[in-house]
């Protein structure tokens, strides 16, 4: 995928008057209940920091696709206000919208048309662009995604990955100041995923705001700065990304490597760190290959240099020392006490 820059920030980003501070994106209580009865986002106050990128995360239902879809105006919320760009939507989406790229279960391509045909329709349907700069803002995004070679294909022989890659493209049609994907690495291979990634980075450093959502963790925890975790229409935590890791018990980890015949020694000295400095004295040992195995355990607020000391006095050899901090997973775990990918 190209470095080439096509899409940028403006200055001039309004902030939300009421509530949401230099936001992207503020809402207050944003509610929306089906008429099946089935509440799917339950009075969520989601705030998204100009310049953030912020991970959107829950498992499959529990809500994200529905918030998407109220912040940009294609559903009206039951109860509850959402902001962006310092608009009111939908109100104000005919001003907000042509600032706002948008990934959201792709738009309707046409499955006879080439990819670079599709980017053309949809260009020219977009009042807001300027038809004498579309040749060149359509082989940018087309760069941008990784699909210049497969440009003229037909968009029915297009891969669900090539599909998802046009739907960006599409995105960028324009510079936007906000991108707000919906689960964007869905359907790529770990290659694809990699590149999108790099992609919201890139679009970042550009000034761009990005809210992505996903249901995978580890995909967004790489690239985020703030995430929002989602579960059963509620958002459980938001912030700064290191801020919400740091915040629980699951706080930074030792995991030693030693002998087998030592892992005891090794977890009782870990959990005494770890008990008297009132964390978790909960041990979990890995299996080594062979004689060597790894012991993990909370620091509390031992800090690593107290470690090794404590392990030597003990007589467990150090085969190795580093620390780990927690993933957002286990975050995520430890707030709802489930696993990750559950669906309602
Ligand atoms: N039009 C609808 N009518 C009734 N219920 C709906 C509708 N759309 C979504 N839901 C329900 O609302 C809940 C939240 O769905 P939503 O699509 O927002 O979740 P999500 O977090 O985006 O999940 P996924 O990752 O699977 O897209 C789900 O239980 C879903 O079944």
């Amino acid at each position: 995928m190209s470095t080439a820059a096509t899409a940028h920030a403006t200055d001039d980003v309004p902030t939300a008057p009421e509530g949401g501070g230099d936001a992207v994106v503020a809402t207050r209580g944003l509610t929306k209940r089906f008429r099946s009865g089935q509440v799917a986002v339950d009075g969520i106050d989601l705030r998204v920091p100009r310049g953030a990128v912020y991970g959107f995360l829950g498992p499959n239902g529990s809500g994200k696709t529905t918030t998407i879809r109220m912040l940009l105006g294609l559903v009206q919320p039951s109860a509850g206000e959402a902001r962006v760009l310092g608009g009111a939507m939908p109100r104000d989406s005919a001003r907000v919208l042509p600032r706002v790229g948008a990934l959201v279960e792709g738009p309707a391509f046409q499955p006879y048309l080439t990819g670079r045909r599709n980017l053309e329709r949809l260009d020219a349907v977009d009042a807001t662009t300027d038809p004498r700069t579309k040749r060149t803002r359509i082989a940018a995004a087309l760069d941008r995604v990784g699909l210049t070679a497969a440009a003229t294909k037909p968009y029915r022989q297009y891969s669900l990955g090539m599909k998802q890659r046009l739907g960006l493209a599409a995105a960028l049609l324009r510079p936007r100041d906000l991108l707000i994907l919906d689960e964007p690495t869905n359907g790529l291979d770990p290659q694809g995923t990699r590149e999108v990634r790099q992609l919201i980075r890139e679009l970042a450093d550009d000034g761009a705001s990005v809210l992505v959502s996903s249901h995978l963790l580890s995909e967004i925890d790489q690239v985020c700065t703030h995430v929002g975790v989602m579960s059963r229409g509620r958002l459980l935590v938001q912030g700064e990304r290191d801020v919400v890791t740091a915040g629980g018990r699951t706080r930074e980890r030792a995991v030693v490597t030693t002998t087998r015949e030592h892992t005891e020694a090794a977890s009782r000295v870990l959990g005494r760190l770890a008990g008297d400095a009132g964390g978790d004295p909960l041990v979990t040992v890995g299996t080594g290959e062979g004689d060597v195995v790894t012991v993990t355990s909370p620091l509390g607020a031992a800090a690593l240099t107290d470690v090794a000391p404590a392990l030597v006095a003990a007589g467990v050899p150090v085969l190795g020392l580093r620390t780990d901090r927690p993933s957002l997973e286990d975050v995520f775990v430890e707030l709802t006490g489930e696993g990750f990918d559950v669906a309602r």
